[in-house]
Order: C-alpha cells, then structure tokens, then sequence
C-alpha cells in the first residue's frame, strides 16, 4: 500500500507528520520525528526573529479523560536563525516545513525574504493562528490583514509557501477565506490550528489548569475532531485544486486520518496524540489505517481522498 502524498515537486512517501508546536523545538525533537520511519515529514516550531521562552508555566495541559488538551505556551521558541541552521545543515530525504509566525506583519516579511534567499529547498507554513499571544488577535479571523499579507507576501516570495489557519465555524467565513486564499499561488492550506481560548477546570481545586491568560488556551485533541474534519472539507470544496491540504486536528486512530483522508486532505498531522503518546503513534496510525484501507479495498489513497458521501 503506498501512502503516499505530493505538494509540487515535493514528494511524501507517507503521509503522516507532527503538527507545529508538538515535539519539534529543538533539534533532538525535530530529528526524532524525521527519523520515525512512518512520518513522510517534519515540520518546525513557528519560529519568531528572535528566541523566546514563552508564557510562563504551567502553560500546557492533558484532559484526564483523554479527549483533549491545552495550551497557552506562548510562542516559545528557538528563534529564526536556530531553525535555519538546522535546514542547512540536515541531511534528509524528507521534506521539511519551515513554520514561522511574526508578532506582526513587518516581522513576518522579514523572515520570508530571510527565506526567499537562502538556500532553503522546503515548504513554509505561514502561521496565521496562533491564540496565545496576549493582545496579539490571530490574524486568520482578520480577513483583511490575512489578503494583505499576502498580496505583500505574494509581491516577492516565489518558494513554496503555505498558510496555518485558525478554525472557522461560520459557512460565510468558509466562502470568504477561501475567496482571498484562491488569489494567491499557495501550495497548501493547513486547516487547523487549536481552537482558541477555550477553558479547562481541574475538578478537584476548582482552578484552571494552565497559569498564563487566567487559563484561557487552545483546544486540541478528539474534541476538536468534528471541527477539524468540517474545516478540511469545507476547504477542500472551496479551494483551487493546486492548493493541497494538510489535515490538523483530532487524530488519535487510523479512523481519524482516514476520516481527514475522506474530507480531502492530502497529509495528516498530529499534535495532541502525538504529546501525549510520543514518537510510537505513527506507527500506530499508519498500521490502523492500512488495515481500514485493506478492509474496504482500496489500494491507492487517491481513491479515498475527497470521497465522503453526502446523503441524496
Ligand atoms: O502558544 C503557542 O505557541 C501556540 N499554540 C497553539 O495551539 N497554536 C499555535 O499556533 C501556537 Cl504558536
């Protein structure tokens, strides 16, 4: 069974990988997940110009059923030349996506034309989602910034380069993002990030559970399943078919990558199970869904992609 996927000249020969934020700060972090012989990718930290530690702790959290996590780290992170180093000096098949996310937009230029004339040879991931930074609004739910940036953007930056978007809940929202994304030559749309500013109470202490923003943080995990799922296809139906699609968002079985797969999304990350499981899920995920695959016949993922059935 080739599971395999393609964003340009990029090739994938699997489709799995970690979603940006989990188990990819530092380099150790990010060499165990290229290592992993079931990821057909890694992707990085968002980086900023320049290292910050992030909110102060406890800033990141596990729902004791399993369902979920939160987090409000804050953007920590190794700074922009730390993960340029890396790029330049790693050897790997795979490919690498550079994710970056500026605390503005000047800053966020200044870090892809860094990258524009570097000799990078990956993908970027325009971070436009990130809910933790204090009286920092995500601009993903700015649809004007988000046309803004790229236009700007788009004026010099010839790499491929894709965006991290915040979920949306309106089907409005869906045409409209997807209206300013369609004028632009993106490579890949990520759908979605953590569903910001939700809370979670440690039923024994009657206290949130994370320190930073009075315990408000993004939600991820099986509870954003559902979500994650109408995002993907909400996209996949409205977007241009030279934009891939990455699946972020409530996968902890091979079912959930399958489901994605069935939405239309072309890789599938991990973030939430991959924390709380470590580096063994996607060898789990991948043998599930081989076995789903195998079970309903298919042979090829392309036959799967996209195909949910609506009711007649
Ligand atoms: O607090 C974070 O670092 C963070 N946390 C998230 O859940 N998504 C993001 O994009 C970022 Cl940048």
């Amino acid at each position: 069974m080739q599971l395999t996927a393609n964003i340009q000249n990029y090739h994938f020969n699997h489709i799995l990988l970690n979603a940006a934020g989990v188990m990819c700060q530092t380099s150790m972090e990010l060499d165990t997940v290229l290592a992993s012989e079931y990821t057909g990718a890694v992707v990085t930290k968002s980086a900023t110009p320049l290292v910050r530690p992030g909110n102060p702790a406890p800033r990141y959290y596990e729902l004791n059923n399993g369902l979920g996590t939160i987090n409000s780290m804050g953007l920590p992170n190794e700074g922009f030349d730390y993960y340029m180093d890396y790029v330049d000096t790693k050897e790997t098949y795979k490919p690498i996506f550079f994710s970056i996310a500026g605390l503005s937009k000047q800053e966020n230029i200044a870090m892809l034309h860094q990258l524009q004339d570097a000799d990078f040879d990956g993908l970027i991931e325009l971070n436009l989602s990130c809910p933790n930074v204090p009286g920092k609004p995500q601009t993903g739910y700015d649809f004007e910034a988000t046309e803004q940036i790229l236009t700007e953007v788009f004026a010099f930056f010839k790499k491929p380069l894709g965006v991290k978007l915040p979920p949306y809940f309106d089907i409005v929202h869906f045409d409209d993002i997807a209206a300013i994304l369609n004028k632009f030559p993106l490579a890949f749309v990520n759908t979605i990030n953590s569903i910001g500013n939700g809370l979670v109470i440690d039923q024994d202490t009657d206290t949130v559970v994370i320190k930073p923003k009075a315990g408000f943080g993004g939600i991820g995990g099986t509870l954003v399943k559902a979500t994650a799922l109408a995002n993907v296809r909400a996209l996949r139906d409205r977007l241009n078919t030279t934009i891939k699609i990455i699946g972020t968002g409530g996968v902890t079985t091979g079912r959930d990558v399958y489901d994605h797969l069935l939405c239309g999304a072309d890789l599938v990350e991990v973030g939430s199970q991959l924390a709380i499981e470590g580096i063994t899920v996607f060898e789990r995920l991948e043998k599930e869904l081989t076995e789903i695959l195998t079970e309903k016949g298919y042979d090829s993922l392309d036959d799967v992609r996209g195909q949910l059935k609506i009711m007649s």
